[in-house]
């Protein structure tokens, strides 16, 4: 793979699955979040997300998932990197915010941390 395109199917460290369509020409995508994890109390159910890529053989994206089982988003950053053997990988940093109750909460509201996505190898 001598460019790295996003759309297809990506598993992050936490066994999480995303499906995303094809990218348009000014880049834009949309797919599909399955979550392995959750701290919320409602079943997991998949997700919607929306981004954006960069061009070039390992380009800069965006994209934000809705978790519709929680009121909480995640807006992750990233880039998408060729290793010597052509494979992708996917090195994000993700923000994850939770709806608060009170203002007085919303010093805790957000959380943060990175994610390395890799192709889904059909098991
Ligand atoms: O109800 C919720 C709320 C947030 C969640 N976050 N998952 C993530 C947050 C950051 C990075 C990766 C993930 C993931 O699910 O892979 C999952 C379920």
């Amino acid at each position: 793979m001598r460019k790295c395109v996003l759309t297809g199917n990506w598993t992050n460290d936490l066994a999480s699955t995303m499906q995303i369509s094809n990218v348009s020409n000014t880049g834009a995508f949309s797919g599909i979040y399955q979550t392995a994890v959750s701290d919320s109390i409602n079943p997991i159910r998949p997700s919607p997300l929306q981004g954006v890529q960069g061009q070039g053989a390992q380009p800069v994206f965006g994209f934000t998932i809705k978790w519709n089982f929680a009121e909480s988003i995640s807006v992750f950053v990233g880039q998408c990197f060729l290793d010597a053997d052509g494979k992708e990988q996917l090195n994000t940093t993700w923000l994850l915010r939770n709806m608060m109750e009170s203002r007085k909460d919303d010093w805790k509201a957000t959380r943060v941390g990175t994610n390395t996505f890799y192709r889904t190898v059909r098991g």
